[in-house]
């Protein structure tokens, strides 16, 4: 994630009537980020986004091709007028979620559901290239993007950028992909907020609480459990203490029901009858067993050669350990030795 080019893209936005009390570096873990340029207070802007920097990516009820195939336009078109935003695009090698991820990986989930939807999302980029769609979508390709030649590796490249990147505001209800706000990274219980789209034309992103003048400027992208935030924004966020069950592992995970961040599974501890604990705690063991029991798909690799595989080893290690604080934890309100 380069900042070469940000100077270009601070420029623009400053020149279409923005405001931004910010700068963009990488952080102590080498990640891209936004940084506050002087001390805030709560409801302080930190950024004046103008509408004419916004890209409108599509509705909530559109497919994925309209963020995919809006987000392919401007990569496409010499002459975006988004071109300084689109300069500052993370590169095809600087991003990854399940639109992007090389299939070889797909078994080290070691979550048939996971591993599905990977596989689901590499179906509907090749439908999606083949035209198989075309008569189910909004836009087809050449609607969007004209007779420019249009790759598979260009649909997976577009699909992870907007699916990374887009946001919405309460009164806007679209997608929409704002610069400089789409530099904060992701903290969990992060207070920054970004207007409703109702202060003139446009989107401000606010300080939530105090600020120092340097430190990292922090959004929630929602309470990411470490599978779901692997799979739609590529890394592993901070460690939470206890740990929080992966999505999959959670005791009301449903595979049919898509996941929602207003409707966020609760962070809860289970409780119940000791039947019911009983139930609970074989259900986890008789997860980890499967983990611990499935081989790898891949040859070991050493640490730091391979950003995915890293990635996902991590996952599973602690996927394991929030199942074994979890079995543990049942296992004391049960007064029983928990046999892992
Ligand atoms: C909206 S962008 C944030 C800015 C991004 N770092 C950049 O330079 O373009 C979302 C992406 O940033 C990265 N990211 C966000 N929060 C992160 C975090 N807490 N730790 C590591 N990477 C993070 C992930 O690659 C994610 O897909």
């Amino acid at each position: 994630q380069p900042i070469d080019d940000i100077n270009e893209l601070f420029k623009w936005v400053l020149e279409l009537g923005g405001e931004i009390n910010a700068v963009v570096r990488h952080n102590k873990d080498g990640v891209r980020g936004l940084f506050a340029a002087k001390a805030f207070v709560e409801n302080d802007v930190i950024a004046a986004i103008p509408a004419a920097t916004i890209l409108n990516t599509g509705s909530f009820n559109d497919s994925f091709a309209v963020p995919t195939l809006t987000v392919l336009r401007e990569l496409k078109d010499r002459n975006s007028r988004f071109k300084p935003y689109v300069d500052m695009w993370p590169k095809p090698d600087g991003i990854l979620n399940s639109c992007n991820m090389d299939l070889k990986y797909a078994p080290m989930w070691k979550s048939a559901y996971w591993e599905k939807s990977v596989r689901d999302w590499e179906n509907h980029l090749k439908a999606l290239l083949n035209g198989d769609l075309d008569a189910d979508l909004e836009y087809t390709i050449k609607e969007m993007v004209g007779n420019d030649p249009v790759t598979l590796d260009d649909l997976k490249y577009a699909c992870a950028i907007s699916s990374t990147r887009y946001v919405s505001s309460l009164r806007r209800r679209r997608l929409i992909m704002a610069p400089i706000f789409d530099m904060a990274n992701h903290v969990r219980n992060c207070t920054s907020t970004l207007s409703a789209y109702d202060r003139g034309n446009y989107l401000y992103f606010m300080a939530g609480q105090e600020i120092k003048a340097g430190d990292e400027i922090c959004y929630s992208y929602g309470s990411l459990r470490d599978d779901y935030s692997v799979a739609h924004y590529g890394f592993l966020p901070a460690l939470e203490d206890p740990p929080l069950l992966s999505l999959v592992d959670m005791p009301g995970f449903d595979p049919d029901m898509p996941y929602s961040h207003e409707d966020a599974p609760s962070d809860d501890p289970f409780d119940g009858t000791p039947e019911e604990l009983q139930a609970e705690m074989a259900r986890l063991k008789g997860i980890y067993n499967v983990i611990k029991s499935t081989p790898d798909a891949l040859p070991p690799k050493p640490k730091g050669e391979d950003y995915v595989y890293d990635l996902m080893k991590d996952l599973e290690e602690r996927r394991l350990n929030s199942l074994a604080y979890e079995i543990q934890r049942i296992a004391g309100l049960l007064n029983v030795k928990a046999e892992l």
